[in-house]
């Protein structure tokens, strides 16, 4: 809807009514159109001001009609509307408080002058929604801004502060005070000027030399961050359309690649994932509660302890999120180094005390443990903790593995025991996962997802089980991997076939980033390998299952990854983070395969697709037939935020939806039946059960999964 009302004798001021973003849907953009009418046709109008309704300027299309044609469809289109604001003779000004966002920046863009307030923020973040700015926004802004500034915008979709956006040039005016008030005397004072050079529609785009090199170049640049998605490829070709053609050929072009985009498999996957980090935070438990239902303890001071590399980033984190931190490191040298990495990234003290005595987490309203990945250590620290914490106090780890329940039994207060799982680097990476054990009390979970909030992650309520839901589902991706070069992979041809699908980097990268010794760690623990081992065990087999000892060999040979310098790769110093491919390790592979008769053969990029995703998948659909995760959506936003699964793929689940449910089973048998030691490969019975029951949307599939245990 949009309200319609008369200010100050002469000046239109139409405002658009759709909380909580006001959005532009059908009903909005209708009201929107009608009121430009009838500010056109009222001769006592002189001027229109454009606002938002109760603050926030306009967050752009109704992203929830996307997925809906008829709903598009209905109610008059942005670009016709837009065209009739800059059309009209009477100046029209946009009001921009709190953001203008995708088509609500197009609409400020076809007003003829833009007033700001000084804290809000601007963009055309359409292509992170796999779209481009498809209501003019690719046409005008570059007329406006120049080629440059408006291609970095609409290919990255970065939120533009008001204080850049006015040296830029696309805000003509701040003002600290109301908005409103101002752009109506503004607009008072334009009246009666020519609107001519004000509308964008009619100017050339300034003009850039080199013009087909400097768009050559855009392309490759775009090509390189894109890792396989569409959006900021059609981005470039539109605005090289702004810059090359006259503005309504600029404008077909535009629609005939937002048309293509619209109804791509990329916008609907990148949709999906928007939806699925906010529902993220509707959690429910088991016991029936929920988010909106139940109270969150205040938390206000923390503690982190061991300040290794996960500390130090989850120090900074919640001091960023306004904590007062008390640091604790046992060790001298640990502690001062990590003084000064905290202080570096915080650029001061930012509310952190540093000590070396477990006794100063006593005043804490919650803890945050970071120790090393040992249940013994772990153990000990959880029973201090019990007795020098205040009570009502939390008790977090951050462990990546282990069992948040028997850490809980160390203490007296096991509903007050949860795990915070952070990822490297702490303070960077988006995914918190929320654990909580089966004592964990609803009143914790809360606070946990709060705190989540406050440090702008998104938290994911999860089970309790090894490796909780992202780490598990690792397990088998990285099993595959192994094995994949045990039969005649490179760790080159597997990284080359992730990072096509879309990953940052390939499995085998990423293991030289986090270092080969933590999996050698807890694979220790787990008994497959070290001393517990004995010499009469065969070594490619562990309980009755294949097991690949790789990892353990390479460890033993001291190559960590990038710490080292050697890993699956050679870097030029340890620390070094360039892979070069290791000669050494094509001799180490291919003895390895001699020593146990397997006989390298030919694997192409699909079988390691195929391999090592379903093998994710698969562990994907028995999480949520364990009653680990809550729902398929937030395993999606595990591993989009936490573990660089491409968000224009929507996430491993939404991934197999869309290749289809009976082909991922198929594939899986196909697998299983060539590697029956492979259990990973085994399809799980709620895969089957799906299949079965026809392949069901994924909003659907909790009705097939019902009726199992939930573990949150
Ligand atoms: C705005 C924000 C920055 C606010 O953030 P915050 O305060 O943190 O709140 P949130 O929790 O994020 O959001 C609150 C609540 O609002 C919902 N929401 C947010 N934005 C939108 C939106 N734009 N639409 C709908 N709903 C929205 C959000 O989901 C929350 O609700 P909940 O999920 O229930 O919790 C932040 O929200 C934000 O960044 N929002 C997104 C901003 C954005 O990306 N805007 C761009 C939208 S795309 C756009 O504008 C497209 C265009 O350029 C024009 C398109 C023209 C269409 C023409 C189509 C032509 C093609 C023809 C098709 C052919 C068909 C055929 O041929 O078959
Ligand atoms: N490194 C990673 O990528 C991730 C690690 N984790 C988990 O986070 C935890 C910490 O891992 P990292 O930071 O990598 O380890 P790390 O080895 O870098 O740091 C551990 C720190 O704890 C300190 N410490 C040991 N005992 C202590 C005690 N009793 N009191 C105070 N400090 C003590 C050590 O001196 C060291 O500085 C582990 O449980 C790990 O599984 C979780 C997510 C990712």
């Amino acid at each position: 809807m949009a309200q319609y009302r008369i200010v100050s004798g002469s000046v239109a001021v139409i405002s658009i009514q759709n909380p909580p973003v006001n959005a532009l849907s059908a009903a909005v953009r209708e009201g929107l159109l009608l009121s430009v009418r009838a500010a056109a046709s009222d001769p006592l109008v002189r001027s229109v001001v454009i606002s938002g309704h109760n603050g926030p300027f306009c967050g752009g299309a109704d992203i929830k009609e996307f997925g809906n044609v008829s709903h598009l469809e209905s109610g008059p289109h942005l670009v016709e509307i837009f065209e009739s604001v800059e059309a009209l003779a009477k100046p029209v000004v946009a009001a921009i408080e709190g953001f203008a966002l995708g088509g609500g920046l197009e609409l400020a863009l076809a007003c003829h002058y833009r007033f700001g307030h000084s804290e809000a923020r601007v963009g055309l973040p359409e292509v992170s929604l796999g779209l481009l700015p498809g209501a003019g926004g690719s046409q005008r802004l570059p007329r406006l801004l120049g080629v440059r500034a408006a291609l970095d915008m609409i290919v990255t979709g970065r939120h533009v502060a008001a204080g850049e956006a006015l040296k830029l040039g696309l805000l003509d005016r701040l003002t600290d005070g109301n908005t409103v008030d101002a752009a109506v005397r503004f607009a008072q004072s334009a009246e009666g000027k020519p609107l001519d050079d004000r509308r964008l529609g009619n100017r050339p785009c300034p003009p850039l030399e080199n013009i087909d090199a400097f768009f050559e170049e855009a392309l490759i640049h775009a090509r390189g961050r894109a890792r396989g998605a569409a959006a900021p490829l059609a981005c470039v070709q539109a605005v090289r359309g702004a810059a090359t053609l006259p503005f309504l050929k600029g404008m077909e072009l535009e629609k005939r690649l937002m048309e293509t985009l619209m109804t791509s498999g990329q916008a609907q996957a990148s949709r999906y994932c928007f939806f699925t980090e906010r529902g993220a935070a509707r959690w429910t438990t088991p016991t029936g509660a929920r988010w909106d239902t139940c109270r969150a303890r205040p938390i206000s001071t923390a503690a982190v302890i061991g300040l290794g590399t996960m500390g130090r980033g989850i120090t900074v984190a919640l001091a960023r999120a306004g904590l007062s931190v008390v640091a604790v490191e046992t060790q001298e040298h640990q502690l001062d180094e990590a003084q000064r990495a905290v202080s570096r990234m915080l650029k001061g003290g930012g509310g952190v005390s540093y000590s070396a005595d477990l006794q100063a987490a006593a005043g804490a309203d919650l803890v945050v443990e970071a120790v090393f990945e040992d249940m013994a250590v772990k153990e000990e620290i959880f029973k201090q903790l019990s007795s020098v914490c205040k009570p009502g106090a939390l008790l977090a780890t951050n462990t990546s593995s282990l069992d948040i329940d028997r850490l809980a039994s160390c203490t007296l207060r096991p509903e007050q025991v949860l795990g915070l799982h952070f990822f490297a680097p702490a303070h960077v990476m988006r995914l918190l996962e929320v654990v909580s054990g089966p004592r964990t009390s609803p009143q914790t979970v809360a606070a946990a997802m709060q705190l989540g909030r406050r440090m702008g992650k998104v938290s994911v309520a999860v089970g309790n089980c090894p490796g909780f839901v992202g780490n598990r589902m690792l397990k088998p991706y990285l099993e595959q991997a192994y094995f994949l070069l045990e039969e005649g992979a490179s760790p080159e041809l597997v990284d080359a076939a992730l990072e096509e699908f879309g990953f940052p980097m390939g499995v085998f990268k990423m293991s030289d980033l986090s270092g080969l010794d933590i999996g050698w760690r807890v694979r220790k623990e787990e008994g497959l390998t070290g001393p517990g081992v004995t010499a009469d065990q065969p070594m490619r087999t562990r309980r009755g299952r294949r097991y690949s000892p790789l990892g353990d060999l390479m460890c033993e040979e001291g190559r960590y990854g990038q710490k080292t310098g050697r890993g699956w790769y050679l870097y030029d110093r340890p620390g070094a983070r360039v892979a070069r491919s290791d000669p050494w390790l094509r001799s180490f592979l291919e003895e390895y395969r001699e020593r146990h008769g397997l006989l390298a053969r030919r694997i192409d990029q699909q079988e390691v697709l195929e391999r090592c995703l379903y093998a994710l998948i698969n562990e994907g659909f028995r999480v949520l037939e364990d009653g680990v995760a809550a729902s398929p959506q937030n395993i999606d936003a595990i591993y989009v935020f936490g573990y660089g699964w491409p968000k224009h793929r929507g996430g491993p689940m939404f991934y197999a939806a869309q290749v289809g449910l009976a082909r991922v089973l198929e594939g899986l048998e196909k697998y299983h039946k060539a590697h029956p030691d492979s259990p990973h490969l085994q399809p799980c019975s709620l895969l089957r059960r799906l299949v079965a029951s026809g392949s069901p949307p994924i909003h659907k599939w909790s009705e097939v999964v019902k009726g199992h245990r939930s573990q949150l």
